[in-house]
């Protein structure tokens, strides 16, 4: 379970998060909706580890992001908003590269099922040819090497054809359902909110998209 307890933050003077609070069980998939700016990607960075709250307290699994930074790091998965990935190299290389700085160790076949599972048998193909979805689900499938237990994505589906879209879509419903791994992630995509996710976070003060979710029937934390 991850416990979020009163969390603030703030970029020197500018405030963004204001006493968050929320307790997310395994296997649920949460979606982090709100206005550009509101502090969804903060908040992410936040959940990463990336970023330190100013105010309040974390903890995975009964482990306090203050004390066991290192060993909740190795429970995450981090898919960021800018593709991370070895342009020249080809999609298995990327894989054998990523595979080498993590800390669970895969086979070349491990790997290559991890790929499958997204749907790309390109393993020969260079990065640079691949289009925007592929190069997402690449990425995603970087994150998955190390197991993570808490996936976390910010914007997975912006930006791509519907087909990459709806496949990461059916991966992180899978990876939910099926390895009881925690999702958490942005988009602004209302639709998708509303099909994939089994609860939201609405940051920011905008009432407009707390009024469309709760017209929709989606939970709001
Ligand atoms: N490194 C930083 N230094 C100062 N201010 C920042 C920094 N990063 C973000 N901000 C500001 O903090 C606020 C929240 O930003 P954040 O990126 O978390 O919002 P967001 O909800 O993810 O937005 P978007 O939907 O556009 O991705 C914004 O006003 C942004 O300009």
């Amino acid at each position: 379970m991850l416990k979020v307890d009163n969390v603030s933050f703030s970029y020197r003077t500018k405030k963004v998060l204001d006493n968050v609070s929320i307790e997310i069980e395994d296997g649920e998939i949460i979606g982090l909706v709100g206005e550009n700016g509101a502090g969804k990607t903060t908040f992410l960075n936040i959940l990463a580890t990336l970023l330190k709250p100013r105010k309040g307290t974390i903890t995975y699994n009964d482990m306090k992001y203050k004390s066991k930074k290192s060993a909740i790091r190795k429970q995450i998965g981090y898919v960021p908003q800018d593709i991370a990935l070895w342009e020249d190299l080809t999609v298995m290389e990327n894989m054998l590269f990523f595979e080498k700085l993590s800390w669970v160790k895969k086979s070349e076949k491990e790997l290559k099922d991890i790929l499958l599972d997204m749907q790309l048998d390109r393993f020969d193909s260079k990065v640079k040819e691949l289009s925007g979805g592929m190069k997402r689900k690449l990425n995603l499938a970087i994150s998955l090497i190390h197991d993570p237990s808490l996936l976390l994505l910010d914007e997975p589906t912006v930006g791509i054809d519907l087909k990459s879209k709806i496949e990461i879509n059916d991966i992180l419903d899978y990876m939910s359902e099926e390895e009881n791994m925690t999702v958490i992630y942005t988009s602004h995509d209302m639709d998708e909110i509303t099909q994939l996710c089994d609860r939201t976070i609405v940051f920011g003060q905008d009432p407009f998209y707390r009024e469309l979710l709760e017209r929709e029937g989606m939970p709001i934390s």
